[in-house]
């Protein structure tokens, strides 16, 4: 059996105010504070940015001054081990002033990273920059996947999935830029509870449109949910979060248990062997959710199980998508 590198479903961790507003306080503000006291800035200087005693919400703009998301300048020769580990995906960037960025606010704290809504202040254009500390990165042992994360989202091109805007790494972070996206999936379906059926298969045909692309290219995500779906200004889903993704070649077998819990397919949950199906299962799961409201209980797993064979049929997209399909391309036209 593989090894274990299972995250938890994100609907159970309360602890994380993961896109709600409210408090901000105790583990979280300290990872918060030593994130920063390592990009620069003071922690007494961040409580005054951020307004700590009045908590913001998430997604919520900073107000003035903000802060820029500079790291010091890496000029050592011979380049350290420290360096050299996370070449090439993350090249360093001596950044010149007119690619500063300055940070508006906080989206997220995921397991991994924690993403920042940045402007670029040379480009006038608002990105999406996840910050992960190399330290986590070696103490976790995710060297190869967050190397993979980025190698896998500078090969995709598709208008479905959210594709790498950069990467680089100071002295002691990683950075991961994307564009920026207001909204994501799970947030919608928290707020409206259940979709209405036209939604879903748009939806429904997005996500198989995704799917065959990546598998076609022999990349299995292993983390389809809706909080990895983000939402562009049109309403189309870009799916993101490539960081337990993997190439998986034609007949090849994974054995690691990973993933986010509610989503995980049986033979992902017993330690595989398991193949791209995996992400049908995951989509099943999420269309379920998306129609009813609610996760499917142990019960209604036979229908997570058509759903996710409706979906999966070789690359071919089923004739019950096709409205929603129809639809999209109306749309687009
Ligand atoms: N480009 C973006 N625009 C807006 N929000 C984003 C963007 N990228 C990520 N997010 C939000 O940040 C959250 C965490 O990002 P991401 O999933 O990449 O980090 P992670 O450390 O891998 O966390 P997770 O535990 O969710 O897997 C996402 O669920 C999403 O809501």
């Amino acid at each position: 059996m593989g090894t274990v590198s299972c995250r938890q479903g994100q609907h159970a961790q309360v602890a994380v105010p993961h896109k709600q507003g409210g408090n901000i306080q105790g583990p979280w503000v300290r990872g918060w504070k030593s994130l920063w006291s390592g990009v620069g800035t003071t922690r007494s200087g961040l409580e005054e940015l951020w307004r700590l005693r009045e908590p913001p919400c998430l997604h919520q703009e900073l107000r003035e001054p903000a802060a820029l998301l500079v790291e010091k300048p890496l000029s050592e020769w011979p380049v350290p081990q420290f360096i050299t580990l996370f070449l090439p995906e993350f090249p360093i960037r001596p950044l010149r002033e007119h690619q500063q960025l300055k940070i508006l606010g906080l989206v997220a704290k995921g397991s991994f990273g924690t993403v920042f809504k940045v402007l670029d202040c040379g480009r006038k254009a608002v990105f999406a920059v996840k910050v992960v500390p190399k330290v986590k990165v070696l103490q976790r042992d995710i060297l190869r996947q967050c190397k993979e994360e980025v190698s896998i989202q500078r090969q995709i091109n598709h208008p479905f999935v959210h594709s790498l805007g950069d990467s680089w790494q100071g002295k002691r972070h990683l950075f991961i830029m994307c564009s920026y996206c207001s909204t994501d999936l799970y947030s919608i379906w928290s707020a409206v509870g259940c979709f209405a059926e036209a939604s879903v298969r748009l939806f429904a045909a997005e996500l198989v449109m995704v799917l065959c692309y990546l598998h076609d290219l022999g990349i299995i995500h292993r983390d389809v949910k809706m909080e990895n779906i983000l939402l562009d200004e049109r309403g189309h889903l870009k799916l993101t979060d490539f960081g337990l993704s993997r190439h998986l070649s034609q007949g090849a077998r994974a054995y690691t248990i990973c993933g986010t819990l509610q989503y995980m397919a049986p033979e992902v949950l017993s330690g595989g062997p398991y193949n791209h199906a995996a992400d049908w299962w995951s989509l099943g799961i999420l269309l379920f959710s998306l129609a009813t409201g609610k996760f499917p209980v142990a019960a209604e797993r036979d229908h997570v199980a058509m759903l996710a064979s409706v979906t999966h049929c070789d690359s071919e997209i089923p004739a019950s998508l096709n409205q929603g399909l129809s639809l999209l391309l109306h749309e687009d036209s």
